[in-house]
């Protein structure tokens, strides 16, 4: 059965599966009519109550009825049935006919409609039936429950109901979760600005202290100077005093005399007994002279007496002026400094009430935030309540909304010591043992922390102890290392019947059989015509590490035209024995990843051909390497960088491998009549490597370039003409400009000229400074190329010198002579045999 009021929607409240749902909507009632013309034709419909009122048939069976999709009605009988409030329905039939589902259709049973409040909805009808039975007579019936069914449209309304209910439970979760971190956010916020006004204060306090000091001094100090003087002048006031008493003591004494005189005249006038006028003659002159003496006496004592008492009225005043004046003054320095540590403690105070207020209620709203979500919790169906429960887990596993409260009730007691000045104690729950837990925990957290600088600390220290060890012993090695490779003869050579003009004495020399005799040179290692590729990369692998450790580094391969350079460098046409270009792109790869844990590192090359005097960028066709310019600029640190070429990164050696054959491809190559294949450019391949240390954040750039020089020819043998001529010129041109940086450098001129030519100004971070090179001589050993060769050979002595004073005496008359052929090849002229 299902229920419909005649509106096409109506809004109802729902009890669905043991959830209470809202504003569930019944299906349209068109939908409900088609629904019970096919499936529910046999069940009997009200039409004078309700018409849309479908009732349970006895003769149904729960298999038959719309709605009952196997899943559903399992679920239906699992849980609690539905309960639909606010539906239309006849009391009386409803009565029959329930009580015919209950006995036929067991899971009808569940779904209950509470007829009280149905008869609440459905309005004046009813209420009027009601009424005509007495209000005060509650049918027992009114109570009864209906059975019906729940079409399964609505009940997926009803489980999309019940799921966006949830999901909205779900964001007001997040919700409650982001404001908690806001708030422990801006509680410690509270709390950096607490410890800040502390800090101030104390400073405050202390200035003030310090200031005090300073003024009770001054006037301690000024007050001992009054004091002296005043003493000074009670000294001479006493002095005066003193004077005067005496004078005092002396005029008494005098007037004591005066006074016995008098007396004893009086006396022998009475014994004696004589005439009148005889003894008034005799007596009456000493009397009045006595007399006279008296006054004066007493007129002077009485100034006297005047005089002191003006003298202790002057005392008492400069005394009591003295004392005024200095504690006039000190009392006023010291009320002004208590009016501005009142001052100061009055804002502070503000301060400290504002954010105690704040930290209370701060904290009053995360309890009750809190206690909401926990109340939420109860509110919950089981289900939901272990969803909840789920959802309170995860809040408290990332952000310890607890330790959020404890914080703040920490913080609260804080304020309250700081205010009322008593010391804090830990109580109740801030002492509670979770926090205790937290203190330990951060304690620990701090000591681990502390232990993981330190091993950085060594770490660092004994990285840089490594590099600097690596790079000495590199140096000792030498700056500029000069290798020596003698290739074995080629067909073309044996089928000629050349001879072997070359003679390996051991591992550092070279013996050269020219017309005027046997000359021995000297290099780092020589390889003979037997070594492998991989011998000849392993020598030189050590400076790779260099390069990643960031130091500038070049490898290039010189000689004469098809003397083994491109064979050295890039290998032999079919990848059988590839070279050093291609193992270094391997071996900075297999570094990289032995150091990924450590280092962050970005790989990005440029590859560049010096052809005709003129940069090509080899990453892009020739077409539009043909319309692009490229200037070589040096940046701050002095790097090289070719601006206006690709730069690409390289996350693998085959990537970068890829780049360098896209590159090779791009190349200019010329036959001429002693090579079938010849290069006729400077090859230039520039690494950089980037390294960032993941431990102490430092970066370093490294430069590693790779160079494969065209041969050098002499044009009239080679047979040359006009445009490969042209070529060779370049060529040659190129070279004596590298010849001459070399021997600017050998001699340790100040003046190196890199700037004149592009092969050398690409070379400029590579020759000299702190750069470290490695030169390997491409040689033949064959009759056929004995000049080449031993122009050759003497090029690369004059290298080596570089780096070797003693060598570059010893070979100071090879420099001369290598100069001479300089001059000759810039000049165009042959250069002789007799070198
Ligand atoms: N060590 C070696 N072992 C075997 N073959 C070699 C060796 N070195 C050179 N060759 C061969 O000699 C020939 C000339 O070598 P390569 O092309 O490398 O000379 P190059 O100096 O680069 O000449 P160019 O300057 O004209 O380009 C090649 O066929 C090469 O395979």
């Amino acid at each position: 059965m299902y229920l419909n009021n005649g509106a096409e929607n109506v809004s109802m409240s729902l009890n669905f599966m043991g959830r209470k749902l809202r504003n569930h909507t019944v299906a349209p009632a068109a939908k409900q009519r088609a629904w019970e013309s096919t499936a529910l034709s046999h069940y009997e419909e009200d039409a004078g109550v309700c018409p849309r009122v479908v009732l349970s048939h006895p003769s149904v069976s729960s298999e038959e009825l719309p709605g009952s999709i196997p899943d559903l009605r399992e679920e239906l009988q699992q849980h609690r049935p539905c309960n639909i409030h606010h539906t239309l329905l006849d009391h009386g039939r409803e009565q029959t006919n329930r009580r015919a589902a209950k006995s036929e259709v067991s899971w009808l049973r569940k779904c209950r409609l509470k007829w009280n409040t149905f008869r609440h909805w459905i309005g004046t009808d009813h209420h009027r039936e009601a009424n005509a039975r007495g209000a005060s007579k509650r049918h027992p019936e009114d109570e009864m429950d209906i059975k019906m069914f729940i079409p399964y449209d609505s009940a997926k309304l009803c489980i999309t109901q019940i799921t966006s209910d949830m999901m909205a439970m779900k964001s007001k979760h997040q919700e409650v979760i982001q404001e908690m971190k806001e708030n422990f956010v801006s509680a410690s916020r509270d709390n950096q600005t607490l410890e800040d006004l502390n800090e101030s204060l104390q400073l405050q306090q202390k200035m003030l202290e310090d200031k005090n000091e300073k003024v009770m001094a001054s006037w301690d100090k000024e007050k001992n100077k009054m004091m002296d003087q005043f003493s000074s002048r009670l000294d001479i006031l006493h002095s005066h005093q003193a004077s005067t008493l005496q004078e005092l003591h002396l005029a008494r004494a005098e007037m004591g005399k005066v006074q016995e005189i008098l007396q004893s005249i009086q006396e022998k006038k009475e014994e004696q007994n004589c005439t009148e006028e005889q003894i008034s003659g005799e007596t009456n002159e000493p009397l009045d002279g006595a007399q006279a003496h008296l006054l004066s006496l007493t007129e002077n004592l009485l100034k006297r007496e005047r005089e002191l008492s003006m003298l202790m009225a002057e005392q008492k005043r400069a005394t009591g002026a003295v004392e005024q004046s200095a504690y006039a003054h000190l009392l006023t320095a010291v009320i002004q400094q208590s009016h501005q540590v009142y001052a100061a403690l009055t804002e502070a105070k503000e301060q400290f009430d504002k954010m105690a207020e704040d930290n209370q209620k701060e904290l009053v709203e995360i309890k009750e935030k809190l206690e909401q979500t926990v109340k939420e919790c109860d509110e919950k169906s089981p289900e939901e309540e272990e969803d909840v429960q789920q959802k309170m887990e995860d809040v408290q596993m990332d952000h310890a909304p607890h330790s959020d409260l404890l914080l703040h009730e920490v913080i609260q007691v804080a304020l309250e010591c700081i205010r009322s000045g008593a010391k804090p104690t830990l109580i109740g729950s801030v002492a509670s043992e979770e926090w205790t837990a937290e203190l330990d925990e951060r304690v620990r957290l701090k000591q681990i922390k502390d232990d993981n600088k330190k091993v950085i600390e060594n770490y660092t220290t004994e990285r840089t102890l490594r590099k600097k060890y690596y790079n000495m012993v590199e140096d000792m090695k030498g700056k500029i290392r000069v290798f020596c490779r003698i290739r074995p003869l080629t067909r073309a050579e044996q089928a000629k019947k050349g001879q072997v003009v070359i003679t390996c004495l051991d591992d550092y020399s070279v013996i050269l059989e020219t017309p005027r005799g046997p000359r021995e040179f000297q290099f780092d290692k020589i390889f003979n015509s037997q070594c492998t590729q991989e011998e000849i990369f392993t020598e030189s692998s050590g400076l790779i590490q260099c390069a990643i450790d960031g130091f500038n580094v070049c490898i290039f391969a010189y000689g004469h035209t098809g003397s083994g350079k491109t064979f050295t460098m890039v290998g032999d046409r079919d990848r059988r024995n590839p070279g050093i270009i291609p193992r270094t792109f391997t071996k900075i790869f297999e570094i990289i990843q032995d150091n990924e844990s450590k280092f962050d590192f970005k790989v990005s090359a440029y590859m560049l051909e010096l052809y005709n005097d003129r940069l090509q960028d080899l990453f892009v066709t020739p077409a539009e390497a043909f319309n692009k310019r490229i200037e070589i600029k040096r940046d701050r640190k002095g790097l090289v960088f070719a601006q206006g070429a690709e730069m690409k990164d390289a996350a693998s050696a085959g990537e970068l491998f890829a780049l360098f054959e896209q590159g090779c491809a791009n190349r200019h190559i010329a036959a001429t009549k002693m090579n079938v294949e010849s290069s006729r450019s400077h090859l230039i391949i520039g690494i950089m490597i980037e390294s960032r240390n993941l431990t102490n954040g430092s970066v370093s750039f490294g430069k590693l370039s790779l160079v494969d020089l065209a041969g050098s020819e002499r044009a009239a043998k080679t047979g040359a003409k006009d445009d490969q001529l042209k070529e060779a010129n370049s060529i040659n041109k190129s070279l004596s400009a590298l010849g001459d940086v070399i021997s600017a450098l050998s001699l340790e001129q100040t003046h190196v000229p890199y700037r004149n030519n592009k092969l050398t100004q690409l070379m400029q971070d590579s020759l000299g400074g702190n750069a470290k090179t490695l030169m390997i001589l491409n040689i033949s050993p064959s009759d056929g190329t004995l000049d080449e060769t031993l122009t050759s050979l003497i090029y690369a002595t004059r290298v080596k010198a570089i780096t070797n004073n003693a060598q570059r005496n010893i070979d100071s008359k090879e420099i001369a002579q290598l100069k001479e052929v300089i001059l000759k090849l810039k000049s165009g002229q042959p250069v002789e045999e007799d070198i």
